[in-house]
């Protein structure tokens, strides 16, 4: 199928080879600037529902080393653990958008993530070359965690077993990355008392991009991006910067809640961009790396965004491509 009808002149073939190179060339401004640059790819629960899903996400990761970036993939999975735990009959709640985790759900939290959907991920990327090694994020003490505090209705309640990210050892990650190999990291951190904490992998995702320093850090999930008033508006909001999702995150609840606050983290410990994607559009990764529109919602640092694009001829689509601002807090509930 083409895109345009073809010029006079011109065979329906020829309109056809013609858009395929222009799809081609239109990366070349992106190959360049991210060329070596460390990207971490979350890859949510929601977004590796269907065999198609997760062949299609291999395949982009291994397009993404392939065109000389250093792709790291920090993994979630929490249909695949809620569905075991219903498999053997243990309850599991949420707060505030994360797992009340007892005992005895941690250790289905970690069978689930490092033992399953881990060496799945692992497996797909590996059908293309010997590429992925997994590790959980106690590796190596890769993420050192505490014992989380949350907040509900002013105060301070007990949710278990999960674990806020004190400390980030990166240094068997980059290990991995200089051996030319895609690190594949479930979010399960221990404590210095030795216990095993589930940490939300949004969280993990962003506090790794941090001490990689990476260049992006961009998760996938199961909607186009964040929606302006969920669930009343689906509007698609395309950028924002660190003040307007500051503003905006009181009014954000469950899921989108831990995953907005990792991108803010990241952004400001340095990170530039932090994108949220629909993981259900196969290959979504590679439009938002490659093409000039980018997809979903992207959270950029102006000064840090412009410093990643310095160098590339002053060229700097990528700041005006996502032409929507955030409405401001006041507007969204
Ligand atoms: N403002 C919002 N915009 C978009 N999605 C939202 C918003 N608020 C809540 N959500 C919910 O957050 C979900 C994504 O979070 P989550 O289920 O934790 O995904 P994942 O498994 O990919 O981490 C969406 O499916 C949607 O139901
Ligand atoms: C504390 C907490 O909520 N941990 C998550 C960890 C997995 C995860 O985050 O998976 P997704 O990315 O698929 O949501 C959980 O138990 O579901």
């Amino acid at each position: 199928m083409i895109a345009r009808p073809a010029h006079p002149g011109e065979s329906e073939d020829q309109a056809e080879a013609m858009d395929k190179a222009a799809n081609l060339i239109e990366a070349l401004p992106w190959l360049s600037r991210f060329h070596g640059r460390t990207v971490v790819v979350k890859y949510g629960g929601n977004a590796m529902v269907s065999e198609e899903l997760r062949v299609r996400f291999a395949e982009s990761i291994v397009f993404l080393y392939y065109a000389g970036l250093r792709p790291v993939v920090v993994h979630g999975g929490g249909p695949q653990i809620s569905a075991m735990l219903d498999r053997v009959g243990v309850e599991s709640t949420f707060t505030a958008g994360l797992r009340v985790t007892t005992d005895e759900a941690m250790d289905v939290v970690r069978m689930v993530l490092t033992g399953q959907v881990n060496r799945e991920i692992v497996g797909l990327i590996n059908q293309h070359g010997p590429f992925a090694v997994g590790v959980s994020g106690e590796d190596a003490n890769i993420m050192q965690a505490e014992r989380k505090q949350v907040e509900v209705d002013g105060e301070l309640a007990d949710i278990g077993r999960v674990g806020e990210v004190t400390d980030v050892t990166p240094g068997a990650v980059s290990g991995l990355i200089a051996d030319g190999r895609i690190p594949v990291i479930s979010s399960v951190a221990r404590a210095d008392d030795g216990g095993v904490y589930n940490v939300n992998a949004d969280t993990a995702a962003s506090a790794l991009a941090v001490a990689l320093g990476a260049s992006k850090l961009i998760m996938l999930t199961d909607v186009e991006g964040l929606f302006a008033d969920y669930p009343a508006n689906t509007e698609l909001i395309s950028r924002l910067d660190v003040d307007e999702l500051r503003a905006l995150l009181p009014s954000l609840s469950s899921g989108m809640l831990p995953k907005m606050e990792a991108c803010l983290r990241a952004v400001e410990g340095g990170v530039p961009q932090a994108h949220i994607i629909d993981g259900r559009v196969p290959h979504s990764l590679l439009l938002e790396v490659f093409t000039d529109r980018g997809v979903g919602t992207m959270v950029a640092d102006a000064e840090l965004e412009a410093a990643l694009l310095t160098g590339n001829g002053g060229h700097l689509p990528r700041t005006q491509r996502h032409e929507q601002t955030a409405p401001t807090s006041g507007e969204t509930q």
